[in-house]
């Protein structure tokens, strides 16, 4: 969005809250405003409604020819997956439900005093497609922190893990063994009705996530030695609560980058490798702890998530080899030397987005706000600067723009959030909410097994063997 459009934006707020936050509706069974498994309730059938009359009216349309090079290159640009939380233009980027990142920091609900958006109103967002009260966000706050106790045994295994153990992999292992307490394991176990499935995927979901900063916390305590685990404030919000765990608690402006943090990392749309490795696991009826393993398995790549920490690593060795306040030309020289070493410049590039990630552009706008005079945020300015340049010049990018990655640990950094390794384990708790909220939608919706047809090279050969 252009500058004018979010100031346009931000000076007609009042008219856009006043749309966006009615008076909570009350739950018809108590005082209290309705909850999201309630809203929940009411939107299924009218979506199972909503998807027969789609599918009855486009169910045998085409999206056009598939060709062959999607096969070899990746599946890009292939129509394959439905997902509804999220849809990514390459020009402009993400809109969750909709709504851009601007859109989504003006109307979702904040933390008393605070100005970034609440990551619970973005998830009521991506199950809903409704903006939540300020009541209905502060529930979730309090379901999320009543929910957050781990087994001892998850923590045990946490504990035995060797620090040397990259932080993603705890972080899987620890996910993989909450499928110990799945509702959606029991239930299936039980007989549940395929119609009844969202309700304990919902209940999964919803402990998932609650539980997501007891894992980062201990992960990060056992393996960077930061003492005694604080608990959770049931009073406080989720990232409030995850930024105590970290040692950060105290520290309003790392609490807010949290809530802005978490909010964008959230969702970007469903192909990417961990949102579609979390659905394509989650239709096995895997229940979502271990359809969400997975799927950080997939963050934990360097072309995925891993790539914040790669930016990070990347832009240090550059400050040891040619110091800290390096000229433009010696900045080049690196670039070009990591190109010529037949590597990727970390944090740049993207599968489908084709211009400056606004990701990254909310995380500059923090910066800017935050911490304008940081040397690794001149750095990132600078980079910017020579890095698309000398990607169209090597002629072999298809996006030379920078993408969320390239940004976020700098950020991280400023704060004194200096372990590198363990930034995708934030990441890998903000996509949970993704993740999770289609999960839920899949199982609402009777989403089948995901079963695509592959060809072997002789096959595809023989195909076209005798055509021109
Ligand atoms: C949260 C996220 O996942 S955002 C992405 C995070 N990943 C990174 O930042 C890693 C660096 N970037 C990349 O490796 C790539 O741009 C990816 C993986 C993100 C996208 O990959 P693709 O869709 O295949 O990109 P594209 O079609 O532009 O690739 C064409 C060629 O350009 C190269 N290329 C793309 N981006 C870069 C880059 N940043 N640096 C160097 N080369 C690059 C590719 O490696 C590929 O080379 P090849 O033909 O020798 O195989
Ligand atoms: O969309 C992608 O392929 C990668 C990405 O930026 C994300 O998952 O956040």
């Amino acid at each position: 969005m252009s500058v004018s459009a979010r100031s346009l934006l931000a000076s007609s707020r009042p008219s856009i809250l006043r749309a966006a936050f009615p008076a909570a509706r009350l739950s018809s069974t108590s005082a209290k405003p309705v909850s999201l498994k309630e809203r929940l309730a009411e939107l299924i059938p009218k979506e199972l409604e909503n998807v027969k009359a789609t599918r009855a009216e486009h169910g045998k349309k085409s999206f056009g020819p598939v060709i062959v090079d999607q096969l070899y290159g990746g599946m890009r640009g292939l129509p394959a997956l439905i997902w509804d939380g999220s849809v990514l233009d390459a020009e402009e980027g993400i809109r969750f439900r909709g709504k851009t990142i601007p859109e989504c920091q003006a109307l979702l609900p904040k933390a008393p005093g605070g100005s970034e958006p609440l990551p619970e109103g973005l998830f009521w967002l991506l199950v809903t497609g409704e903006i939540p009260t300020q009541e209905q966000v502060a529930e979730l706050s309090r379901d999320w922190a009543a929910r957050s106790a781990l087994p001892e045994f998850v923590e045990e295994i946490l504990d035995r893990c060797p620090p040397t153990l990259h932080p993603m992999s705890q972080f899987s292992l620890a996910v993989t063994a909450l499928n110990h307490n799945s509702a959606f394991a029991k239930a299936y176990q039980d007989g549940i009705s395929k119609k009844d499935y969202w309700g304990p995927t919902f209940e999964d979901s919803m402990d998932l996530i609650a539980k997501l900063p007891n894992i980062a916390g201990r992960i990060y305590c056992n393996v960077f030695g930061k003492g005694k685990l604080p608990a959770i404030d049931p009073s406080k919000d989720y990232s409030h609560n995850l930024s105590t765990l970290l040692g950060f608690g105290d520290n309003e402006p790392f609490v807010e980058l949290m809530r802005l943090y978490l909010t964008i990392h959230s969702d970007h749309e469903g192909g990417n490798v961990s949102a579609h490795t979390g659905k394509l696991v989650g239709s096995a009826l895997s229940d979502p702890f271990l359809a969400y393993a997975a799927a950080l398995n997939g963050l934990a790549g360097p072309l995925h998530g891993l790539a914040n920490q790669e930016v990070l690593i990347w832009l240090r060795k550059m400050q040891a080899q040619i110091g800290e306040d390096a000229s433009d030309e010696a900045v080049k020289e690196y670039i070009w030397a990591t190109l010529k070493g037949g590597q990727v410049v970390p944090g740049y590039g993207h599968a489908v987005l084709r211009k400056t990630d606004p990701r990254y552009t909310a995380q500059r706008e923090f910066a800017l706000k935050h911490l304008p005079d940081d040397k690794m945020f001149k750095l990132v300015g600078q980079i910017y600067n020579l890095v698309p340049d000398i990607l169209l010049e090597a002629g072999k990018a298809k996006n030379p723009w920078p993408n969320v990655d390239a940004h976020s640990g700098v950020l991280l950094t400023h704060y004194g959030l200096t372990q590198m390794q363990f930034y995708t384990v934030l990441f890998g708790v903000s996509r949970a909410f993704g993740v999770a909220a289609q999960l839920i939608w899949d199982r609402a919706l009777g989403a089948p097994l995901e079963r695509p047809k592959s060809y072997s090279t002789a096959a595809i050969k023989k195909m076209f063997q005798n055509k021109a």
